[in-house]
């Protein structure tokens, strides 16, 4: 019998590692855009879940943008049916009228997708292809836009996504691998033409840095970059757990946090601590900048008699004496 091929087995082994203990139940639901990324984690997943005795499904999101667009997904369910998926669906997303740019709505309305079709089938996990690529140039566009750990930890390999759980097995795996995997599987992967489209920063950071940074400093610089993104996010869980704990002791009864308690606190945990209570206060994560969390914290420690602190999401926040609150319709 021949050798299995080693990115194939790469792969596979990332599919049972991220499959084992999940609850039984309903499926596991493989999102595949029919990218070599996708591609080759649906193949791997269709092997490996069947013998854990698991049902596994696929889905693929028609953004509708591209001129045949719906014959792409078409295929990729085609192809998903013969090779066991059950169900193998396409699902159509209207992405015009959806805020921010077109890459930001696209994937704002495929995990809206994605979590409906999980949902409807009872899914126990769905899983994307993010490989370690993806990774570091997701570490390097946080470097260069000077983000804090938060955007420097990358992408969690397991998140919630409304109640299901996203897993990214393959963020150890590096894109070569599963290209060469889809060659040996026979396949023929999608190119999807906005990964090299230079409007992109990422498609830049693709094409341009990270070969000029492998060429410079060698091979290593892929792992590298994913394993900065992995210790990071481990500090950063372990900080969190901090400032939950500093946050509900600097609670005013009477509601706010009370400046006393805060301004003990080291610098990163009252950073997120201000975050954390942001956001319990309605300020939408992803407007939240470093900037608003900077001037929440200059009502602590920069105290000068100022106005309102004003946040995204129409909320604001006041200084009276020692407390912190926020102040008009919250
Ligand atoms: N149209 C789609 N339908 C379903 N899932 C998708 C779609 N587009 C992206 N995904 C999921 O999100 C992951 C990341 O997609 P993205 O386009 O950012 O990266 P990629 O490196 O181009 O991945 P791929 O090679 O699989 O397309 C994909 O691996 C896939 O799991």
């Amino acid at each position: 019998m021949a050798a299995l091929a080693p990115p194939v087995a790469a792969i596979r082994v990332a599919v049972r590692r991220a499959l084992t203990g999940l609850p039984s139940g309903g499926p596991v639901l493989v999102a595949c855009s029919g990218g070599a990324d996708s591609l080759a984690l649906a193949a791997a997943t269709a092997f490996v879940a069947p013998r854990l005795g698991r049902v596994v499904g696929l889905v693929t999101v028609d953004h509708g943008l591209q001129a045949g667009s719906a014959q792409r997904a078409e295929a990729v369910a085609a192809w998903a049916r013969e090779a066991g998926f059950t169900p193998a669906t396409v699902v159509r997303v209207e992405v015009a009228g959806r805020p921010g740019g077109p890459e930001a709505a696209a994937r704002e309305a495929r995990y809206q997708a994605l979590t409906e079709v999980a949902g409807q089938l009872g899914a126990v996990a769905v899983l994307t292809g993010h490989t370690r690529d993806d990774q570091a140039e997701t570490v390097l566009l946080a470097l260069a836009r000077g983000a804090g750990p938060r955007g420097l930890a990358g992408m969690p390999a397991r998140r919630e996504l409304s109640g299901v759980p996203l897993l990214r097995p393959l963020l150890e795996i590096g894109r070569e691998q599963t290209r060469a995997a889809c060659e040996v599987l026979g396949l023929s992967p999608w190119q999807d033409p906005h990964n090299t489209d230079p409007s992109y920063a990422r498609s830049r950071v693709r094409a341009d840095v990270l070969p000029a940074l492998v060429r410079a400093l060698g091979p290593g610089v892929l792992d590298n970059l994913a394993r900065t993104a992995r210790l990071v996010a481990a500090d950063n869980a372990a900080l969190d757990e901090v400032a939950q704990a500093a946050l509900a002791a600097a609670r005013h009864p009477g509601g706010g946090l009370r400046v006393p308690e805060l301004v003990g606190l080291a610098p990163a945990v009252r950073g997120r601590v201000l975050h954390a209570w942001a956001r319990e206060l309605g300020a939408p994560p992803g407007a939240l900048s470093y900037r608003h969390v900077a001037a929440l914290d200059a009502l602590v420690t920069g105290w000068h008699g100022q106005g309102p602190t004003d946040l995204p999401g129409g909320v604001r926040v006041l200084r009276r004496a020692d407390r912190l609150a926020p102040v008009g319709p919250t």
